[in-house]
């Protein structure tokens, strides 16, 4: 099992990349890749931490010899500057972004590939269009990662409940920008179905969507999460490959699967060897929910759409 992280010297990527070297499966292969030089100096420090993960830093231009082979690519390049929302960094981030696909495309076409790097709802489209160009396109084996938004949810309704956060399981469906995030509270549960006010399904909704936001300002624009990202980021990785090696897993991510609201769409999925081995159903919504998914769909189709005309004009 060979997994690769694009991007592996910046915040999320260096806290990652020491994550998967502790959290991923014995005898799993990790590659790191940045354009930064200092990326071979990053891999050999996380290398003398004693695990079986092997681990291998390449930079420069060319992130051939780190796609080789590899069943799961993570990408987290990009650039994340001050101020700006997720929707402003698509100028910045989509060049790289096909940059890189092309390569995965011609390298390793059969990895299952994992974006981290904002705005995901766009990307993941021209992520998609330019593998379905490279005639290898496989919508069971491309996922935007919207990890984050579980964790912060699990989170804060752990704590607003007094509850045990490692068994508190709430879906979030939608996207990864503003209103797109929809944490599903009718559904959340802690061993069995939890309950909430209006008041509070509300005030949380406002908060996990919220959230990222607020990171940036705490962070007095020095950057956004990257720590609480790295922590998501490898639990999507443990997922995945635990599915690639025949676990049955189910995961919420952003993937073109059968939502039936937009082409790409957060959801629950079924992984397996293949990837996704099946789309899940999203559930009962309640009121708020299927409201609020009403209120989301101009800007998610909005943002879906921009990717696709950045790839076919
Ligand atoms: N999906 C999610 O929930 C979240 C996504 N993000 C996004 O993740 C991305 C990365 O964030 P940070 O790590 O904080 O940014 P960062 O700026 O610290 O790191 C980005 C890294 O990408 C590298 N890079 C740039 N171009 C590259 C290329 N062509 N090939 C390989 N590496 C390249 C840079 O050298 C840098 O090391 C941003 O787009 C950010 O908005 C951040 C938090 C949550
Ligand atoms: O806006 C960002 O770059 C960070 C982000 O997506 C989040 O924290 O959810």
């Amino acid at each position: 099992m060979k997994v690769t992280l694009l991007g592996a010297a910046g915040g999320i990527g260096q806290s990652l990349a020491l994550l998967l070297k502790l959290q991923l499966p014995e005898g799993t292969n990790l590659a790191l890749y940045d354009i930064a030089p200092v990326t071979p100096g990053i891999a050999a420090d996380i290398d003398h931490i004693p695990t079986s993960i092997n681990i291998v830093g390449y930079c420069g231009d060319d992130p051939s010899e780190a796609l080789k082979g590899s069943d799961l690519v993570l990408i987290t390049a990009g650039v994340r500057k001050t101020v700006m929302d997720r929707a402003e960094l698509f100028d910045f981030n989509a060049g790289i972004i096909k940059n890189l696909i092309e390569k995965i495309a011609e390298v390793c076409p059969k990895a299952c590939i994992g974006i981290i790097t904002n705005p995901v709802n766009t990307m993941v489209p021209v992520a998609a269009e330019l593998l379905k160009k490279a005639g290898v396109y496989d919508e069971r084996k491309l996922f935007g990662v919207t990890s984050l938004d579980l964790l912060r949810s699990e989170r804060f309704v752990a704590r607003l409940k007094g509850k045990d956060v490692n068994n508190v399981k709430v879906p979030v469906i939608g996207g990864h920008s503003g209103v797109t995030i929809l944490p599903l509270f009718s559904q959340a549960t802690e061993e069995e179905k939890l309950q909430f006010t209006e008041e509070e399904v509300e005030e949380l909704t406002l908060k996990v969507q919220n959230a990222g936001v607020e990171i940036v300002k705490a962070k007095l624009g020095s950057g956004s999460a990257t720590l609480s990202m790295a922590q998501a980021a490898a639990r999507f990785a443990r997922s995945v490959v635990k599915g690639l090696i025949g676990e049955d897993i189910i995961e919420y991510a952003y993937v073109e699967g059968n939502s039936g609201y937009t082409r790409f769409f957060a959801q629950p999925i079924r992984l397996g060897r293949h990837g996704i081995e099946e789309f899940l159903p999203i559930g009962k919504l309640s009121t708020y929910e299927e409201a609020a998914i009403n209120a989301m769909l101009p800007t998610l189709k909005a943002e879906i759409e921009l990717g696709e005309k950045f790839v076919n004009g």
